[in-house]
């Protein structure tokens, strides 16, 4: 059986200069690469079997498998391990004819009519990819990204064929990598292609010994939820207990709340968060994403008004989050309304990993990709899904994300539990960014949850802090205090409301949580 964990594919045109190749290629095997293919283009076929030849003793001598990519004579001349087949290259049916009992076939799968074809021929593997988009080859397909390889994994269930995950895969996104690229029924990769990241490398050995190391804290970190909470068990009443503590954590530290949100909204997020306790700074532009992600508890984009640079400081604020494991919420605004909102969308979860995705039910539903629930720009049209429990926990699980989806009820899933919360008003109904202001709260108490969960251990999670009842917490601090402004007599229609509801999460007390919220654990 091969291990496919570490999956090294050579590449005698990335090696750094003066850097041997086969020195390379032994240093990589000590750092850990589990199994090596070996790729060559445009090498005369003398030469590729000497360097398949001296290759295939250094790999034996380790103890591991090697792979001969494209060539079956080659792979047949060396007793190879397996051959390694593109699309365009020889087909599984007559290489496996030709190739002895037990070598292992693996071959190139860019979406899910190659994949098909591919379990059906029989190969033991697939190569799934582009990944990310790479230099290393000049790509004729589109990148496949993290969320499309679960999709494309999910095809694999019920057979014995294993997959490694292929293009851009880099130390500094192989935990995003590992994480959202799950199935929803929880299959995961098994294993990685790495090519410049170890071959360009001047040390090869560390390289690997890196990327080993991510690895088996992933593994042994578990499944999604396991990376992602600190709990494996919530109650109401356990629930009430940690947003309480939360809430009381966001007034005792005032955490930095980075906000990238829109211009409709954007005082009423600021002055909601600081209602609550926390410090917001609404920094849009690229060159000062990484200097906030250091110090801030949270971020919070929200595409209600995409523009250009603020779009791109996005793209780059949700890589420094994670980097620096910060929980990341996300808030898809209006994102039926637009083919530009959709791409723009696609394009930032697939760059980084949203620790929550928050929207009302059309908002998700376009998102999913659902017609059962429309919307109309950024509001949506009708009652909402038939069955929004299901709805909230299957898209939490297809994202690797916490999903809530807010309207009259509140749905909050991790993929495993939902938190069906019924507090609120239907004046936040009625006035402008109720939703953008939600997530604001939600960002403030994520951060607070973070702060909460420094001394615990952080590795092989992507982001700190139980951010499940961060969520919980954001929308019960927004609903109960809009339900607390609605009672008071000053408060006549919409224009008194919105003020009235920033006093009332400046006074927010526990007590008013436990006695107010109205919360069922499904
Ligand atoms: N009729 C209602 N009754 C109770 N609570 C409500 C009602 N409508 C909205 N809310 C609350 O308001 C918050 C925002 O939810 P909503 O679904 O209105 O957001 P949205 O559509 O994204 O808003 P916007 O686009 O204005 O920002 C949620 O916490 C929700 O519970
Ligand atoms: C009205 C509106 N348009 C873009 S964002 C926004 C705020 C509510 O989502």
């Amino acid at each position: 059986m091969i291990d496919y964990s570490l999956y090294l594919v050579t590449g005698r045109e990335l090696l750094p200069q003066g850097q041997d190749y086969f020195d390379s290629l032994e240093q990589s095997l000590q750092g850990g690469v589990t199994v090596v293919q070996i790729r060559e283009k445009n090498t005369d076929t003398s030469e590729f079997l000497d360097i398949a030849l001296r290759s295939k003793a250094i790999c034996d001598r380790h103890n591991v498998p090697m792979i001969v990519n494209d060539r079956v004579d080659i792979a047949l001349a060396v007793q190879a391990s397996g051959v390694h087949v593109g699309q365009t290259d020889m087909p599984v049916s007559i290489a496996r004819k030709l190739l002895p009992r037990g070598t292992v076939i693996g071959v190139s799968c860019n979406n899910i009519q190659e994949l098909d074809k591919a379990i059906s021929d029989g190969v033991d593997y697939v190569g799934i990819g582009a990944v990310w988009s790479t230099t290393t080859k000049t790509l004729n397909k589109p990148v496949v990204g993290v969320r499309g390889v679960g999709e494309l994994l999910r095809k694999l269930d019920g057979t014995s064929v294993k997959a490694v995950g292929i293009g851009g895969i880099k130390l500094k996104n192989l935990l995003r990598t590992l994480h959202g690229s799950v199935s929803t029924t929880n299959r995961a990769l098994d294993g990685v292609a790495v090519v410049s990241e170890i071959v360009a490398s001047t040390r090869p050995r560390e390289a690997a010994a890196k990327l080993c190391e991510v690895l088996s804290t992933f593994r042994s970190g578990g499944s999604i939820i396991k990376a992602m909470r600190t709990r494996s068990e919530y109650t109401a009443g356990s629930v009430i207990d940690g947003v309480i503590q939360i809430m009381n954590c966001v007034r005792d530290h005032n955490p930095l709340v980075h906000q990238i949100t829109n211009n409709v909204s954007i005082a009423q997020s600021a002055n909601a968060t600081i209602a609550l306790g926390a410090s917001p700074i609404m920094a849009t532009t690229v060159q000062e994403m990484e200097d906030i992600s250091r110090i801030n508890g949270a971020l919070l984009v929200n595409i209600g008004t995409l523009v250009p640079t603020a779009y791109e400081g996005m793209v780059v604020a949700g890589s420094c989050a994670n980097a620096q494991k910060k929980p990341v919420v996300f808030d898809p605004v209006g994102v039926g309304a637009s083919h530009f909102r959709q791409s723009s969308v696609n394009t930032l979860l697939d760059t980084w990993q949203a620790s929550v995705i928050k929207g009302n039910a059309g908002e998700l539903a376009a998102l999913a990709g659902s017609n059962e629930v429309q919307s109309k720009g950024v509001d949506t049209i009708g009652s909402g899904f038939k069955d929004p429990v299901s709805f909230a926990r299957n898209l939490a699980r297809k994202e690797r994300c916490v999903v809530v989806m807010s309207g009259k009820i509140d749905y909050i899933s991790d993929g495993t539990n939902v938190a069906v919360l019924s507090n609120g008003h239907q004046l936040l109904g009625q006035i402008t960014g109720s939703g953008c202001i939600a997530g604001s709260c939600i960002a403030s108490h994520c951060a607070g949850a973070m702060i909460l969960a420094q001394g615990e251990d952080k590795e092989g999670k992507l982001v700190i802090g139980d951010v499940f009842l961060g969520a919980i917490g954001g929308i019960l601090a927004l609903t109960i205090s809009a339900e607390l402004a609605a009672l008071r007599e000053d408060v006549k229609g919409p224009g008194t409301f919105f003020p009235a509801l920033i006093d009332e999460l400046f006074t927010l007390t526990p007590r008013s949580i436990q006695e107010r919220a109205r919360i069922q654990i499904q």
